[in-house]
């Protein structure tokens, strides 16, 4: 008797792809709301009167639930419990009611009403951590900035949880088929998302030639609206999934406190989770900064409104050569034949350098350094299939963590050089912002998928979540501390700012990054040694580190 085979949703190529689309496509729209404000501090400074201690203070308490209130474990604890879909859309709900507490802070409408009175009078600090001094929120911070930080602290709940979540689901819609392609991708179209951010925030805040801040948010709470559908679709797709299957939902053994002590006793284990926590520290916080940095070192002429440089037609243009760029990597990453892989290369090339030039005649940091992570997206693909098929992860970690070392440290002592050549100037940022973006791709590709090597199956979905618990008290640690060390690194700017001797927009083009970028450089140095010691550690545990993910 012929058995006839049930085929699912999984199996369809077609559909597994959807499903990756709504996934990474949230993604997407929650990387752009986790640096909507990055490039406008300057605005945010001259509009809203946050220094440099409360932009870093309210970007800080991203991560504050997440690490304090350890929500990240409990995230895991969910995940385990309730299963895939359920956790995804509880996600997409908790980063949109965040994300709206934090454009309700930053609106015209908040300025002036009682809720500003009361948290100018109160919320100064929190008994407990204010002595631990981890308290995300000081005497003196502004109203919009300690609401604003209210609703970014939710919102990092969400994104965190919804980090694990889409990666647990790539695994059940992937497993057996292409799923390093299917993560290298989401974490692609993720980079994209920052481009986005980089090159939208500005433009939405300026438009109509009347600065209003809340602009660029409320654009970042209409995409989490949309996460969330993506994430209601994928409930049902998911569903239908199981029940073609008819299992109950794909979950990993319940999460147990005994398996947290099984991950904690890994060497290998430590070293990622430190060597990850060090390295994304001197990337995402930096990010926070990295436009205000570019404009502080590099010299802009103004560009008349009439100009044609100047007009938001060309940011959209400017976006869709972004999108030639990342589609034609893309493309030559999976095209089969060599000649059309060529011709994708030279077309993606060509986008880039077109990209390049825009950014420069728009003569504004957000559009040079929309550039860092194009390369991310064209390249972190690449890289992952290179790990599948060649291995050499430990390697490209090292190498990864040299090229930051090397970044920060243009960045600090020879992009100043340039501080009055403005052509000069453009190129050493070009081609440093470049490079950063390279160690972006192989840090990430060789990261992500070196953990199952080190940990037991059944427990990767804790792992995970403790990966990302450890790397995110860097990340509530260093934007906060770079906020700290800026001010104190620049004390005759900070003055003369509270004296009224300098308007504040100039304050904010004036900042001495040098302090700051050397201690990212820092930790890149630490990265590195980790690295090398993870090298070590490979070959006398053999976690296979090195060797390829599939072997043909
Ligand atoms: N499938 C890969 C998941 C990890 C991607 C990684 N993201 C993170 O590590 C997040 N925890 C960081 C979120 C940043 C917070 N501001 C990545 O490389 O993006």
């Amino acid at each position: 008797m012929t058995e006839k085979i049930q085929k699912t949703l999984r199996d369809s190529a077609g559909m597994r792809w959807m499903v990756l689309f709504f996934l990474a496509f949230a993604m997407f729209c929650s990387y752009i709301f986790m640096d909507i404000l990055s490039p406008i501090k300057d605005l945010m400074q001259s509009t809203r009167g946050w220094d440099s201690t409360a932009f870093g203070t309210m970007q800080g308490s991203e991560t504050f639930l997440n690490v304090f209130v350890f929500f990240l474990i409990f995230a895991g604890i969910i995940l385990d419990k309730m299963g895939v879909r359920f956790t995804a859309v509880l996600s997409g709900a908790v980063m949109l009611v965040g994300a709206t507490i934090n454009w309700y802070a930053v609106t015209e409408m908040f300025q002036g009403s009682s809720l500003e009175t009361w948290f100018n009078e109160n919320l100064n600090y929190i008994p407990g951590f204010d002595e631990l001094g981890i308290s995300p929120f000081y005497l003196g911070m502004p109203a919009s900035a300690k609401f604003a930080a209210i609703g970014f602290m939710i919102f990092g709940c969400g994104v965190e949880m919804a980090g694990i979540t889409v990666s647990r689901g790539i695994v059940k819609w992937f497993k057996g088929h292409e799923m390093a392609l299917a993560m290298g991708s989401e974490m692609a179209l993720a980079r994209l998302g920052v481009a986005t951010c980089m090159i939208f925030s500005p433009v939405f805040a300026k438009m109509g030639g009347v600065i209003d801040v809340s602009r660029s948010v409320a654009f970042g709470v209409v995409l989490l609206m949309i996460a969330l559908i993506m994430f209601i679709v994928y409930f049902f797709l998911d569903k239908k999934l199981d029940s073609q299957t008819g299992e109950a939902e794909e979950k990993d053994d319940p999460f147990k406190i005994s398996d947290i002590g099984n991950i904690l006793r890994s060497r290998g284990f430590w070293l990622v989770a430190l060597l990850c926590v060090l390295y994304y520290s001197a990337i995402f916080p930096f990010q926070k900064y990295a436009v205000n940095m570019l404009q502080c070192n590099l010299t802009f002429t103004k560009l008349s409104p009439e100009s044609f440089w100047a007009g938001n037609t060309v940011t959209v243009i400017q976006y869709v050569i972004m999108l030639i760029v990342a589609a034609a990597a893309f493309a030559s990453n999976f095209s089969k034949g060599k000649t059309m892989k060529s011709v994708m290369q030279v077309v993606a090339v060509v986008a880039l350098v077109i990209f390049c030039y825009m950014g420069y005649m728009r003569q504004s940091a957000e559009t040079v350094f929309a550039v860092f992570p194009l390369l991310a997206v064209g390249i972190t693909p690449i890289l992952g299939n290179y790990v599948d098929h060649k291995g050499k992860a430990a390697s490209m970690l090292v190498v990864g963590s040299l090229l930051l070392i090397a970044c920060h440290l243009t960045f600090a002592f020879i992009l100043p050089m340039f501080k009055g050549n403005a052509v000069g100037g453009i190129i050493v940022a070009y081609v440093t912002i470049l490079v950063l973006g390279a160690s972006f791709s192989l840090v990430p590709a060789a990261l992500w998928p070196s953990v199952p090597k080190l940990v037991d199956a059944k427990i990767i979905g804790s792992a995970y979540a403790l990966i990302f618990w450890i790397q995110n008290i860097g990340l509530w640690l260093f934007p906060l501390l770079i906020g700290k060390v800026l001010d104190q690194t620049n004390p005759q700017l900070v003055s003369d700012l509270k004296n009224g001797l300098i308007s504040p927009e100039e304050a904010a083009m004036s900042y001495d990054y040098t302090v700051p970028l050397v201690m990212l450089a820092c930790l890149g140095v630490a990265a590195l040694i980790l690295g090398f010691v993870l090298k070590i550690v490979d070959k006398k545990y053999g976690y296979r580190l090195e060797e390829p993910n599939i072997t043909e």
